[in-house]
Formats: structure tokens, C-alpha cells, sequence
């Protein structure tokens, strides 16, 4: 089994130390940078734009998994591709063509993933899944950082796996709200192959020993 890849969510960074936090990032066990984009529309909170990511972009040596919580996202494709994204995704419920989009993420050079409210049902990704890089089941209602971890994201995780073996698709799942040491490794033996973490990690009085905890969590 591959272990699980964490991806610390900089919402919960201090900004007036944002290069000091993203270093933290690189010298960790974290395999990707999480990084949230809210336009107060999709979601009631507006987070950060272009020149924080730009500043993230500049200091991150590791990837950066690049979370859309926009309306109509295809207008800024282009330009987190330009900005040096990793992997874009996307809401399910932002896009009204969602095939095209995902195609758009790939023709720019990104890997592409779609992202599930918690009230979304897995089955809606039945006729794209085997295009997809990545599926990331939001564990709390997309906004804002440090709510609690939704338990019915257990059995959403599972159905999940099954429908992308039994499609053989390579779509890794992600996981993302209020993921913490108390819901790791039940997350793993689900299905989940990545884990964003923004409060447990940032608030945690020692963040890059969370980060190794909660890498090690299928080994538990
Ligand atoms: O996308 C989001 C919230 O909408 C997340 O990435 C959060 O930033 C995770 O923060 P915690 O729930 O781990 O504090
Ligand atoms: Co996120």
C-alpha cells in the first residue's frame, strides 16, 4: 500500500508569515501544498488571490494542489497554469459542463480534479471518472477552515474506491475538512490515498511532527 499523501491547506497559515510557513511545507513530510481559492459567491468567504499564490508559488518546492471554490472557474484556467499549478480542481456544482472544463485543466498542463459537496452524491461522476486525476470529497461544506469532520464521509470514501476499481480509473481520493489524527487512518482504510490538513496542522504546537503523524496514518 502507498502511503498516504498529506497536503497541508495554507488557509490556516499565518500570512504575515507566509514564506516562513510554505518552508515549513517543503521541509516536511507533505507531498503537496494545499491551496483554497474562495470568490464569495460559491462559497460565503473570500480567502486569497493571484499575488498570494503567486508568493506561494515562488517558495513551494513541492506541488501545488490547487482547490477552485469559484463560479464558472474555466475564466482563470489559464492563468493558475501560468502561475505554476500542479493540479486544479474543480466543484462539481460550479460547472455546467464539466467534461469540457476538465479537458481545458488538461490541454493547459495541470492535472484535473473535481471536488464533492458533502450533499453530492459519488454516482454523479459515474460518466467522467476514468478522465479524472483526482476526486476530492469534501469532508465539512466548502468556506472556511477549521469546522468538524462530517462522519457520513466514511461511506462515501468506500462507495467511491469501489466505483474507481471496478472502472479501473487512476483518479486518486482526496480528502478535505477537518481531517485530524482522531479520523486519519479510518479515512486511508476507506480509500482515501491524499489527506488536506489546515487547522490540526497549522494550530498544532509542533505542525511538521502533525504532518508526520498524519503521514503515517495507514501504517497505525
Ligand atoms: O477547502 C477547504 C475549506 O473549504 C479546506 O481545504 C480547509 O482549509 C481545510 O481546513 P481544516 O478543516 O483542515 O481546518
Ligand atoms: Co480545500
Amino acid at each position: 500500500m502507498n502511503r498516504v499523501k498529506i497536503a497541508p491547506s495554507l488557509l490556516a497559515a499565518d500570512f504575515g508569515n507566509l514564506q516562513k510557513e510554505v518552508e515549513m511545507v517543503n521541509e516536511s513530510e507533505a507531498a503537496w501544498h494545499h491551496l483554497d481559492i474562495m470568490d464569495g459567491l460559491f462559497v460565503p468567504n473570500i480567502s486569497y488571490g493571484m499575488p498570494v499564490v503567486s508568493t506561494i508559488s515562488k517558495y513551494a518546492t513541492k506541488p501545488l494542489d490547487t482547490h477552485l471554490m469559484i463560479v464558472d472557474p474555466d475564466r482563470y484556467i489559464q492563468t493558475f497554469a501560468d502561475l505554476g499549478v500542479y493540479l486544479l480542481t474543480v466543484h462539481y456544482e460550479a460547472c455546467t459542463h464539466l467534461h469540457r472544463t476538465i479537458q481545458a485543466i488538461k490541454a493547459s498542463g495541470m492535472k484535473a480534479g473535481v471536488a464533492l459537496n458533502p450533499h453530492t452524491e459519488v454516482s454523479l461522476l459515474e460518466n467522467i471518472l476514468t478522465d479524472l486525476d483526482l476526486v476530492l470529497v469534501m469532508s465539512v461544506n466548502p468556506g472556511f477552515g477549521g469546522q468538524s469532520f462530517i462522519p457520513q464521509t466514511y461511506k462515501k470514501v468506500e462507495k467511491l474506491r469501489g466505483m474507481i476499481n471496478e472502472q479501473s480509473a487512476t483518479a486518486l481520493i482526496e480528502i478535505d475538512g477537518g481531517v485530524s489524527s482522531a479520523n486519519a487512518s479510518k479515512l486511508v482504510e476507506a480509500g482515501a490515498d491524499v489527506l488536506v490538513a489546515g487547522s490540526s496542522v497549522f494550530k498544532a504546537e509542533n505542525p511538521a511532527k502533525m504532518i508526520s503523524e498524519l503521514a503515517s496514518s495507514n501504517l497505525s
